[in-house]
């Protein structure tokens, strides 16, 4: 188990960059800690698979340095990194029964056939492979390969860490949610550094202490899942975390009010002042349905209603703030008729972003 560093890492497939755009992965800083675990969120093409193949020594970056527990091994290949890697699909050997396929990388390793027997059986138990331990491989499900695949990746306690890449991909949607619970269960247990990467929110967010979001080859935001939802640093991970995403208005500021929709449009009182917005920046207000309620007309911001979801847990309301579409929350008495409603918003929960990027206001809780 190691702490991963990431220095200064930037990678181009292009043999010769010129700009930023030629970066499928741009400059990057961060400490993956011993024992944590992360996830690393983007949607299709944003440098995740890049930057797990830079860690995991299957690429060599363009600039800057990888260090495992600060030895520096960016020059170092795959075998000499001590990793172990779950993909989207299972890597399992069909002819070997599933004790065998669990216990082949310790095997590898050498190690004393007690404490095999004992790993196998502690991982099977956890995965709930225990009653297929002795059939081959191939005769099992899509399922439980896979499972056997994240066996293998987990059965080694002396790996610097576990990628796991989109791992449940194929994995039958009933099952997904109950082996996202048994991976966070078997982090807590194993005590190994863990990164997770997906383009799917909910298991980003289930499974990590710490996610990293990722846009455009960039890390847009490194935090709790917490704090990725109350306090988006871009519009990117306001917009990509939530369902619906973070409503975002534009806006022009004064004091402590923002102005949406120009001269016949609406103001919202702000928590916070924000003096110093950087003059020629798209602002926008930022707020998520969760903090802004729907009410009676003649109450709070005027808004249009389009119409009402009903998605289960709770009722959205599909609205225009001065010709803006945008979500709000529908508390379960509210009934109306009609187009017109009104919209409260918690001051303390609207940010204001300027080019995309959160800016801290001033005062205010
Ligand atoms: N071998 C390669 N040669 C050239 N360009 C590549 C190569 N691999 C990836 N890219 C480009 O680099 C960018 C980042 O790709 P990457 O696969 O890292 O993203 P991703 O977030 O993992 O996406 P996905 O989830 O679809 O795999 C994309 O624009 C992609 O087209």
């Amino acid at each position: 188990m190691a702490s991963i560093t990431l220095d200064g890492l930037a990678h181009a497939y292009r043999p010769d960059p010129r700009g930023p755009q030629d970066y499928a992965l741009k400059e990057i800083n961060h400490v993956w800690r011993q024992g944590g675990a992360y996830a690393l969120l983007g949607p299709s093409g944003c440098g995740k698979t890049t930057l797990l193949n830079i860690i995991s020594g299957l690429v060599t970056p363009t600039k800057g340095r990888i260090l495992f527990d600060g030895r520096d091994v960016t020059n170092l290949p795959t075998e000499a990194r001590n990793i172990a890697q779950v993909f989207q699909f299972p890597v399992v050997y069909d002819t070997m029964s599933v004790r065998e396929n669990l216990a082949f990388p310790l095997k590898n390793r050498h190690l004393p056939r007690e404490a095999i027997a004992r790993r196998v059986e502690e991982i099977a138990g956890r995965l709930d492979l225990t009653s297929v331990l002795d059939r081959k491989a191939a005769n099992l499900t899509a399922d439980a390969k896979q499972k056997i695949s994240l066996g293998r990746g987990l059965v080694r306690s002396d790996v610097a860490a576990i990628l796991f890449d989109e791992p449940l991909t194929v994995i039958d949607p009933h099952l997904k949610w109950q082996l996202r619970s048994t991976l966070k269960e078997l982090h807590r247990a194993l005590d190994l550094t863990m990164i997770y990467v997906t383009h799917d929110q909910t298991e980003a967010l289930t499974f990590a202490d710490t996610v990293v979001v990722m846009h455009d080859g960039a890390v847009v935001q490194t935090g709790t899942p917490e704090e990725l939802f109350e306090r988006p640093a871009h519009t990117f991970v306001g917009h990509f975390i939530g369902s619906p995403g973070m409503n975002l208005l534009p806006a022009s500021v004064e004091g402590r009010t923002a102005h949406i929709g120009g001269e016949h449009g609406v103001s919202v009182e702000l928590a916070r002042a924000y003096p110093a917005l950087p003059a020629g920046e798209r602002i926008e207000l930022g707020v998520r349905p969760e903090f802004a309620t729907l009410t009676r007309p003649g109450s709070g911001v005027p808004v249009k209603l389009r119409r009402i979801d009903d998605i289960g847990r709770a009722r959205i309301a599909r609205i225009e703030i001065a010709g803006h579409p945008a979500a709000a929350t529908v508390p379960g008495a509210l009934s109306l008729n009609g187009d017109e409603a009104g919209l409260k918003l918690d001051p303390r929960q609207i940010h204001i972003y300027a080019g995309g990027v959160l800016v801290a206001g001033e005062g205010g809780a």
